[in-house]
Parts: C-alpha cells; sequence; structure tokens
C-alpha cells in the first residue's frame, strides 16, 4: 500500500492505457512524475490483427452479428480491460517494479462515439452532445487495488468543450522548450496538434484541437488495396511510389470543418470509412494502388498544413508523436507542405507511439491530486476541470490516499500543474 511519504520522496508512479481511433492495438505506459518532472519507465503495445480490428469497427458502427449493441459494448469494455491488465503486468517487469509501488492507473479506453456538439435528438427531444470511451475500470482496480481513472471526456463535454484532445496538457509538460516555439503534432488514426510557445514567451496562451485525418484515410485505401490483408502502408512505400491527385487533394481539403477555427475535435465519423468511399470514387479513371496511397497521403499533410494558420506564435519545429511518425512519406510531405523542420519524438527521447498513453497517466495523476486535466482555451469547456471518474480499490480507504496525493502533487507535478482546480474559476 502507498505511504504517505512515498507521495513526498519518491514522487508518483502512474501507468495510463490508451486504444487509439485507429484500434491497430493497445498500448500502455508507466511514468514517473518526480521533482517537476516526468520520465518513462516502460511502455508495452498490444497489436490487434486485421481481422479482430474489422470486428470492433463493424461492431461500433452498430454491426455485431448476433449481438445487441449494449452486449457488443459490454464484451468490448472488457476486452479492452482484460488486455490492460496482461499490458499492466508486462510494464511491472520491464520496470522490474512491483504493483505495490504503482500509485494509480489511467484507462481511456475505446472511443465509441464522439459527437460533442448539441444536435442530436432522440423521440424528438434535444440531446447534449456526448462522447463515449468503453473500458471497465472495475477488473483493474479489482486485479491490482489500484485507483483507476477513466471516463476522461464526458467531464469537458458536460461543461461545454469539444471532450478533445485532452494530451495537450500532458504535451506542455513534457515538451516546451526554453527558447523555441514548437508544435506537437499526434498522427495517429485522427491528428492533432498543440502549440508549445518557448517559456521565455509564456504569455502565449496554448492553442489544441484535432486537425483532421492522421492514418485513418491511408489506413482505409491500405485495408482496400490488399483486400483486407494490411491495415497500414509500411514505412509509407506504397505512398512513396505513387502521384497525388493534386486536383482532388485541393478539392477534399476545401472541406468546411478544416477551416473552422478551433477549438475543435473530430472522428472516425468524418473521416472514417465512408470518407474514403467518397474520395475512392472521385479517382480519376486509371489510377494505380500507389497513386491512390499518394493522394490519401497528400490529403493528410495538406490538412494538417492548414491548421498552422491557426497557431501563434508560428512553430519553428514540429515534434510528431503517433504511429504516423513512421511514415517517411508522410513526414515528408509534412516537411514540405508545412515548411518546417519535422522530427519523431524520438530525437527528443520520447518514443512516438508511447506519447498517448503516457498521457493518460498524467492525466490521471491530475485527476487525483484535484487538478484541471484541460483549459478552456484548448477544448472550449467553461473552465479548466479535473477530468473523470474515479474507481477507487475497496481495500484501501481514502484517507489513507487522497491527503497525502494531493500534497505530493504540491511538490512533485510541473508548473503550472500544480494548481488546484479550486484555485481555477468556478463554473458560469
Ligand atoms: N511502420 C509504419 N509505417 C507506416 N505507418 C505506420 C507504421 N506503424 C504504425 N503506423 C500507423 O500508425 C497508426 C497507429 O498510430 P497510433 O497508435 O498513434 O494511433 P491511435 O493512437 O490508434 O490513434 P489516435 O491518436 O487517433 O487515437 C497505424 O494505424 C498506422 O497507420
Ligand atoms: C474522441 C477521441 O477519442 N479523440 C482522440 C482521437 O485521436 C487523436 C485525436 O482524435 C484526439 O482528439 C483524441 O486523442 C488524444 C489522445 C487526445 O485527446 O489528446
Amino acid at each position: 500500500m502507498a505511504g504517505k511519504s512515498r507521495y513526498f520522496t519518491d514522487g508518483f508512479v502512474c501507468a495510463g492505457f490508451m486504444c487509439g481511433s485507429s484500434l491497430d492495438g493497445l498500448d500502455g505506459a508507466l511514468i514517473r512524475v518526480r521533482k517537476r518532472s516526468v520520465s518513462l519507465l516502460a511502455f508495452a503495445h498490444h497489436p490487434f490483427d486485421n481481422s479482430f480490428s474489422d470486428t470492433i469497427r463493424n461492431g461500433l458502427a452498430g454491426n455485431a452479428p448476433g449481438k445487441t449493441i449494449s452486449g457488443f459494448w459490454g464484451m468490448t469494455e472488457n476486452l479492452v480491460s482484460l488486455v490492460e491488465l496482461d499490458l499492466f503486468k508486462k510494464l511491472l517487469a520491464s520496470a522490474s517494479i512491483s504493483e505495490k509501488e504503482v500509485d494509480l492507473i489511467g484507462s481511456h479506453g475505446i472511443t465509441s462515439s464522439h459527437h460533442p456538439s448539441a444536435g442530436l435528438s432522440l423521440s424528438g427531444i434535444p440531446i447534449p452532445g456526448h462522447t463515449v470511451q468503453l473500458t471497465n475500470p472495475h477488473l483493474l482496480t479489482e486485479a491490482f487495488g489500484i485507483p483507476v481513472v477513466s471516463d476522461f471526456r464526458r467531464t469537458d463535454v458536460a461543461s461545454g468543450g469539444e471532450g478533445a484532445p485532452l494530451a495537450p496538457i500532458f504535451h506542455r509538460a513534457v515538451l516546451t522548450h526554453k527558447t523555441i516555439n514548437r508544435a506537437f503534432l499526434n498522427l495517429g488514426g485522427i491528428a492533432n496538434i498543440t502549440s508549445l510557445p518557448s517559456r521565455r514567451g509564456s504569455g502565449n496562451p496554448i492553442i489544441a484541437f484535432d486537425t483532421g485525418p492522421g492514418n485513418m484515410l491511408i489506413d482505409a485505401g491500405a485495408r482496400w488495396i490488399s483486400k483486407g490483408k494490411r491495415g497500414f502502408d509500411p514505412n509509407g512505400e506504397m505512398a512513396g511510389n505513387g502521384q497525388a491527385v493534386e486536383s482532388l487533394v485541393e478539392k477534399v481539403c476545401q472541406d468546411p470543418w478544416l477551416h473552422r477555427a478551433p477549438p475543435k475535435s473530430t472522428g472516425r465519423e468524418s473521416w472514417g470509412e465512408d470518407r474514403f468511399r467518397e474520395i475512392l470514387g472521385q479517382m480519376p479513371l486509371r489510377f494505380s494502388p500507389e497513386d491512390l496511397m499518394a493522394t490519401l497521403t497528400e490529403i493528410t499533410a495538406l490538412s494538417v498544413a492548414k491548421s498552422l494558420d491557426w497557431i501563434t506564435p508560428c512553430p519553428e519545429e514540429i515534434i510528431v508523436g503517433g504511429g504516423g511518425a513512421r511514415n517517411l512519406t508522410l513526414m515528408n510531405r509534412l516537411r514540405i507542405r508545412c515548411n518546417k523542420e519535422v522530427s519523431p519524438s524520438e530525437t527528443l527521447g520520447i518514443p512516438a507511439q508511447a506519447v498517448e498513453s503516457m498521457a493518460f497517466a498524467y492525466l490521471a495523476l491530475l485527476s487525483m491530486t484535484q487538478r484541471p486535466g484541460t483549459l478552456p482555451e484548448l477544448t472550449g469547456g467553461k473552465a479548466g476541470r479535473v477530468l473523470g471518474t474515479v474507481t477507487f480499490p475497496s481495500s484501501r480507504s481514502l484517507a489513507s490516499i487522497l491527503p497525502g496525493m494531493i500534497r505530493g502533487g504540491d511538490i512533485h507535478l510541473p508548473f503550472p500543474d500544480r494548481a488546484r482546480a479550486r484555485m481555477l474559476p468556478g463554473p458560469g
């Protein structure tokens, strides 16, 4: 059991799990937050094979043969957490620490539906915006006796925010440079960008938003060309051997959403299979698979480049995380379209694939120590909010966990994340 004094001396050890929108697998990270710095202790990835990803993708679209939607959701939640359970053990083994040394777990789950703005109705009743992530924190607390923070996004959506992106506070904590204005770009299924003004220019507000497709269109193209055998374009090789249809790239990038001012978020609903089919239908009569992949890759690069219009101060360099950092053609097209230095986060010592799971470990710590995990300028919510729901293990008293943790946060969290939620303006 974690003693109060340990939070003071050793900082915090937190695990984070993320199953992203590309549905390629589940990532887990173990971090230590101590003396205002964040270090990665271990990272592990559990890949999903193509047919499994297809089953989940179809189920989320409401086509789960032989199962009701709620049955499918219940099974998916449990499946996510069974994988997390296994990954957690791997993280412990890799970092050579015991579960008793871990203070908390953050579990994001799979986003099954993301409609943050109001505008939907059920039987004529207007319904507020929603976002849903599937995970079962109870399986984790039951197995390990560690508090689990989950359901991060609904807090922000309830306060009028987009519920995404949420990782920017983490990007700010670990990637801000003393003198260089940076941007961090996550190339997951969806792409999102965070402006990171240098500490010298700390008067500049942090801006973050989804930019549109990350790998989602590219992956859909790879699946179509390979008849489901391949889930992505390895290293961007196919795209690198093709010629993009420039007129189609320009046309798709005129999408009004891409030109909308932030805050904004998007998802599979807008850049998934349906959008891919629409683009495919507009390819010229004769095209090679390589040309299709080059076109999808160029749409991705141009939509990211357009997003820079919203970012001040203009970043001098772009640091890339997420699996798309391995797509060398996409990285090269980004260098050309953005006219900037574009480097994978490995150059700063952080594995590109680990950034999001590290972020949810960090966000879980902010929540447990009563600090806001998002800000109005990031997602458009009314005020900074302590995110998520905590599932506590019944084997430990709250008094033995919370006060020490909250005060430990005062010591170890990087500035300004030490500021507690009650210091921020309330709702209204
Ligand atoms: N070697 C590689 N070459 C090209 N692309 C790759 C490679 N490895 C991974 N990818 C791409 O990265 C994707 C997975 O990235 P990542 O795990 O960051 O996405 P995610 O976390 O699921 O999505 P999101 O950030 O939207 O939630 C794969 O679907 C694939 O398109
Ligand atoms: C609703 C949802 O799950 N959004 C994801 C998705 O994947 C990338 C992008 O779209 C981002 O907005 C978000 O994830 C990251 C981790 C975030 O919240 O920062």
